[in-house]
């Protein structure tokens, strides 16, 4: 695409110039930067990306947009915010991709990874071609691609979906983290379907306060469009279950659907008996009812089956293969996953890094559990400092021996991240072990038969992050070699 073509798209822009190179590529990081790319150059948290602007244009930029003047010889173009330009003309340059797509975004504190793989797994036994954007991967059709983030820059997010078109992918469900929101990664994005899960404590490092973490979210909700346009509704689907929902349901102009247990919604679930296996209730939609019985465990898994339910009506898939499916799905990784070695204890690696999501899988794991309760459990480093206490006082409030450990220390001192963890217990027996590889062990070693061991917070992730550096590391491998080496 030609240069003056993009910025006929771009409404306040000063330019050096009316050069009209060919655009082969866009790019935000200098080091993607090849022959023909349009560099953007982004104000980052951690540095300028102005400062790469002679990189890039050694390496072959055609054109650069900037916030401010750079020294380089190649066309710029100054503009007021970086990243909006970025997204208008990501969404330019890719043709518009989620015009073509049904998209369907998911946000909230916890929920988002497993709303979305439930309706990734609906779609697909309905016969429609969805592509995923998430925590663990972004998925068009079996090829997974690696994400840094949860929701992608603009322009990654642009170029996903640019490539689901091409895969022949009619539809995409995508997790919309308030980050994302808030840093205007979603601009550009024209959502069909917004999912609301719930709203609890995390990210207060970002957002200061609940109050703003509440409306950054609702934004999603908001920005679904004013126009009432017959051939491309708008649907809102909300937890009635949840406050934030009152404030939501008035923001929107789009249509209203809500699911939940406690309060009078349009999704219901009724009837529901949880054991440690699995999960059944009465299924009560619009459409008619079900009775369900499915191997996802715990009240929250009621939730999220809700919310994708909703989202799937919406899209026109019948209830019956909605049903179905949902009874199929044996589980998503690192969510309440059970590592299973052959010992006679039950050990579950769970995804749960917030206060609400702790106090969800352990209040879970009490309900069934016939022996004690061990949690290993850690918290992130350059996140949230608020939440560790609390995480802390969960941990000894349901578990017979709560093991403090590290997560992702990241640049802080895994030694100060514990102390803030201690700080929250009110006199309940605890241990801390530094070393994550160490307190699991020490877990395996004091687990009996009949007892369930929580390990906490890394779900999914294959890794650890300390200071700079990124170890291998992944709770279920480094369990299943305990319990082989007790045996
Ligand atoms: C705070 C934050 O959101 N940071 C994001 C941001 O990084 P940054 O602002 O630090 O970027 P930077 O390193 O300062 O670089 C600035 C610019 O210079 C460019 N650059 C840099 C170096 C170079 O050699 N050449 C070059 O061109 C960079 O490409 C960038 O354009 O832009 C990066 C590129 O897109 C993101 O990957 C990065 O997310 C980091 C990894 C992060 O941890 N973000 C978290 C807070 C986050 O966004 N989390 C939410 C999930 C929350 C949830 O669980 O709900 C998410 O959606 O992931
Ligand atoms: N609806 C829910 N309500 C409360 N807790 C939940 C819910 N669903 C899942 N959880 C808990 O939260 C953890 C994380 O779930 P999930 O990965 O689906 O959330 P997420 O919103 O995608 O998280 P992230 O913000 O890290 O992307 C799970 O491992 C489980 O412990
Ligand atoms: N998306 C979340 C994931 C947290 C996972 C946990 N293991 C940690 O590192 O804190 C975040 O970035 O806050
Ligand atoms: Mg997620």
């Amino acid at each position: 695409m030609q240069l003056q073509k993009l910025l006929a798209h771009l409404h306040d822009f000063t330019a050096t110039g009316t050069d009209n190179p060919l655009i082969t590529s866009l790019e935000m990081d200098s080091r993607e930067v090849k022959k023909g790319s349009l560099f953007f150059c982004v104000t980052g948290h951690s540095v300028d990306g102005h400062l790469f602007a002679k990189q890039a244009e050694e390496l072959g930029a055609a054109a650069l947009i900037a916030e401010k003047y750079v020294d380089v010889s190649i066309p710029v173009i100054i503009v007021k915010d970086s990243k909006r330009s970025m997204a208008q003309l990501a969404d330019i340059f890719y043709n518009q991709p989620t015009h073509q797509l049904h998209l369907i975004g998911v946000t909230g504190t916890n929920g988002k990874t497993s709303i979305s793989h439930i309706i990734e797994q609906i779609f697909q036994a309905a016969g429609r071609r969805i592509g995923l954007i998430g925590t663990m991967y972004s998925k068009i059709g079996k090829k997974k691609i690696e994400m840094k983030n949860t929701t992608p820059e603009s322009l990654t997010l642009q170029k996903i979906f640019h490539q689901m078109v091409q895969e022949k992918a009619d539809s995409a469900v995508m997790e919309v983290s308030s980050h994302a929101i808030d840093l205007g990664r979603i601009h550009g994005c024209d959502f069909n379907i917004a999912v609301f899960s719930n709203l609890t404590q995390d990210h207060l490092d970002y957002h200061h306060s609940m109050d703003e973490y509440r409306r950054v979210k609702g934004l999603l909700f908001s920005g679904l469009g004013n126009r009432f346009e017959i051939d491309n509704p708008k649907f809102a689907v909300l937890n009635s279950d949840d406050e934030a929902t009152l404030e939501y349901k008035k923001s929107t102009s789009a249509t209203v659907i809500t699911y939940g247990i406690n309060h009078e919604s349009d999704i219901m679930a009724k009837n529901i008996v949880m054991t440690s296996t699995g999960t059944s209730f009465e299924l009560i939609t619009p459409v008619g009812r079900h009775s369900l019985t499915m191997k996802l465990i715990g009240m929250f898994s009621v939730y999220n089956v809700l919310a994708a339910v909703s989202a799937s009506l919406l899209s026109s898939i019948p209830l019956a293969i909605i049903c179905k499916s949902i009874e199929s799905i044996k589980g998503i990784a690192g969510r309440f996953e059970v590592v299973n070695a052959g010992q006679n204890y039950t050990v579950i690696v769970d995804y749960a890094h917030t206060p609400d999501s702790l106090e969800n899988v352990l209040k879970t794991v009490k309900q069934f559990s016939i022996g004690k309760i061990i949690v290993v459990v850690g918290c992130g480093g350059d996140r949230d400092r608020t939440k560790r206490p609390i995480m802390a006082q969960i941990a000894a409030k349901y578990a017979d021996m709560p093991i403090f450990t590290s997560d992702n220390p990241r640049s802080e001192n895994p030694l100060h991240i514990l102390k803030d963890m201690e700080a929250g217990v009110n006199g309940e027996k605890y241990v801390t072990i530094i070393d994550r590889e160490k307190a699991i062990k020490y877990a395996i070693t004091n687990a009996n038969k009949g007892d369930t061991i929580v390990i906490a917070g890394k779900g999914h992730e294959t890794y650890q992050i300390i200071g700079s550096n990124t170890f291998e590391f992944d709770d279920r491998l480094v369990a299943t070699q305990a319990i082989k080496e007790m045996k």
